[in-house]
């Protein structure tokens, strides 16, 4: 699904209402009996005190429709019109008399007004901002927005949090409204999906205003969210008459003495999405148990007891993931250095591979272009340095892929995988994948991809997808707690098939 910008949004709204014939105000109307009938099937008329809260641009129109459409129906409400602006929109203006016509007076709000009691059982909907917003709001809004943030009531947010914009992180992150729950017109927002401004979302949902089919799916976006309709299309179907010749050759390189888990976590997850054929490079001392704990993967070991020392592939691997558990030696580093030159078909880089590509980044020039480089946050930030927000951490992260022609895969709650230009943001996983070795597993699964001809972008996309979708599977029994690595790997065949889960059986499993 596209991510769209403020900017893309507005011009949506033009085209629909230039391509309907349609006056705006029927397109708030439209937006609003949408929140509306959200509200109403889940309340079914209970007499719950709702409290709305509704600014002077179009947010705020929502929100006054949507007032009008809970008082028509007999719900309990309070309206308040947040004045912190005289341009107010004509729409909302309109709606503004609509309401009045139905005997329903808002209280006007202004800088010299008392803060409303708002009880924690209250529901409170937020219009106050929408996409409009363009600048920190006033002190006494900010003091507003602390004040229902503080109620702890149910609060539902009209399109976006307000106070929280969306091409940008906030101007001042204590004036933004912690939604309960956001109902989103048409396209999710970046926003809900960046670690510090997604905390602002507890739940968010999309609705489906009818803006212009054509424009949404000529337009092309920074970013897109991946779900499962993204990835179905790149699914490579094994053929009844194929070998494990066909599934590629994969090689890890990595593990140092106390870190052979790594690579074991990763060769097993490499097997387990599929590769035909999986070799691990490590030190010595990792042989025995290696060799124990998955007999399916065959081991070489370099000249060094404790760690590696040199890279040496006896054969021509499909492709290499290199870095899980390897340790920052002198001897590694120079190893790695060496067999990065010596390389040029795409690899996937991780964990101590990255640092060392920081703290030496004359090496960064010999990574093969198409590879997958795959940070946690704090490994992009030796690679790229320090971002004041979110935006800025993308911004610099897509140029250092695109200096490089590489895929950067920025782990995370959503993590956002960045190639030639464009953001994918990734809607599997959960806090429970939160735990040592998880990253190692994403590896794995990656270069086990690529070797069965996935394109690295495509293989990265879908790795972190089915990662995270296997995380899902894994939690939904163990818990987020109790949930390790290696339960990762073993629900990665349970993650292939939830894709093709039909929803019939969906339905079936509900009943
Ligand atoms: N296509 C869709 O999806 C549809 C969208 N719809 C709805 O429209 C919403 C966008 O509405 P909007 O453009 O009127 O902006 P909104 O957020 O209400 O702000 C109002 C104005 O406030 C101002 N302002 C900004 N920052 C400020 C600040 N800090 N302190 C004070 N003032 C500030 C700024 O005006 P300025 O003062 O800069 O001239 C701004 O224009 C959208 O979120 C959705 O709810 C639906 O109705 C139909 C279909
Ligand atoms: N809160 C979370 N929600 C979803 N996924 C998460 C969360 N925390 C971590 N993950 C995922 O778990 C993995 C952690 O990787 P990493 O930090 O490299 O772990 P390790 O180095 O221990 O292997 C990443 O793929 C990341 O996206
Ligand atoms: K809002």
């Amino acid at each position: 699904m596209k991510i769209f910008s403020a900017e893309q949004i507005y011009q949506a709204d033009k085209s629909t209402i230039q391509k309907e014939k349609i006056k705006s105000e029927e397109l708030m109307e439209r937006a609003a009996t949408q929140l509306f009938e959200w509200m109403h099937s889940r309340l079914r008329g209970t007499q719950v005190k709702i409290q709305l809260f509704c600014g002077i641009g179009n947010n705020g129109g929502d929100g006054l429709v949507l007032a009008r459409k809970l008082n028509e129906h007999g719900y309990s409400i309070k309206v308040y019109v947040v004045n912190y602006s005289d341009k107010r929109s004509e729409d909302f203006l309109l709606n503004l008399e609509r309401l009045k016509d139905g005997k329903v007076w808002p209280d006007f709000i202004n800088e010299e007004s008392e803060l409303p009691k708002i009880s924690p059982n209250d529901i409170v909907v937020d219009a106050i901002f929408g996409i409009g917003l363009n600048r920190a709001p006033d002190e006494w809004v900010g003091n507003l927005i602390k004040h229902i943030n503080n109620s702890r009531a149910f609060t539902l947010s009209v399109d976006v949090p307000s106070g929280l914009p969306v091409d940008r992180g906030p101007w001042e992150p204590s004036y933004v409204i912690n939604s309960s729950y956001v109902l989103s017109f048409q396209v999710p927002k970046l926003v809900f999906f960046l670690p510090r401004t997604g905390v602002y979302v507890n739940q968010w949902e999309i609705l489906d205003i009818g803006l212009d089919q054509d424009y949404i799916s000529n337009t092309e976006t920074d970013f897109e969210l991946i779900g499962r309709p993204e990835v179905l299309p790149m699914y490579r179907p094994r053929l009844k008459f194929s070998h494990k010749g066909n599934y590629g050759h994969s090689v890890i390189v990595g593990g140092s003495y106390g870190k052979i888990g790594a690579v074991q976590l990763a060769a097993s997850s490499c097997l387990s999405v599929g590769s035909g054929l999986v070799t691990a490079f490590i030190p010595k001392c990792g042989y025995n148990s290696l060799q124990t704990a998955i007999p399916e993967v065959m081991v070489l070991t370099g000249s060094r007891e404790k760690n590696i020392s040199g890279i040496e592939i006896p054969f021509e691997p499909s492709v290499i993931g290199v870095g899980v558990g390897i340790g920052q030696d002198d001897d590694t580093i120079s190893a790695f250095g060496t067999f990065l030159k010596k390389m040029d078909s795409p690899m996937v880089i991780d964990a101590d591979g990255l640092n060392i590509l920081s703290q030496n980044p004359e090496m960064l020039s010999d990574v093969p272009e198409l590879s997958v480089l795959t940070p946690h946050p704090k490994e992009l930030e030796r690679l790229i340095g320090h971002w004041s927000s979110d935006f800025e951490k993308l911004e610099k992260a897509k140029t250092f892929a695109a200096q490089y022609n590489l895929i950067v895969v920025i782990k995370g709650a959503h993590t956002v995988t960045l190639f030639n230009g464009k953001g994918y943001v990734n809607t599997t996983g959960n806090p429970g994948m939160a735990t040592a070795g998880s990253g190692d597993v994403l590896t794995g699964m990656i270069t086990g991809l690529i070797a069965q001809g996935y394109s690295t972008v495509e293989a990265s996309i879908f790795g972190v997808y089915l990662h995270g979708l296997a995380g899902d599977l894994a939690a939904s029994t163990k818990g987020y707690e109790a949930l390790k690595a290696s339960t990762l790997v073993e629900h990665i065949g349970s993650a292939f098939s939830e894709l093709f889960r039909q929803p019939e059986m969906e339905q079936k499993d509900k009943s």
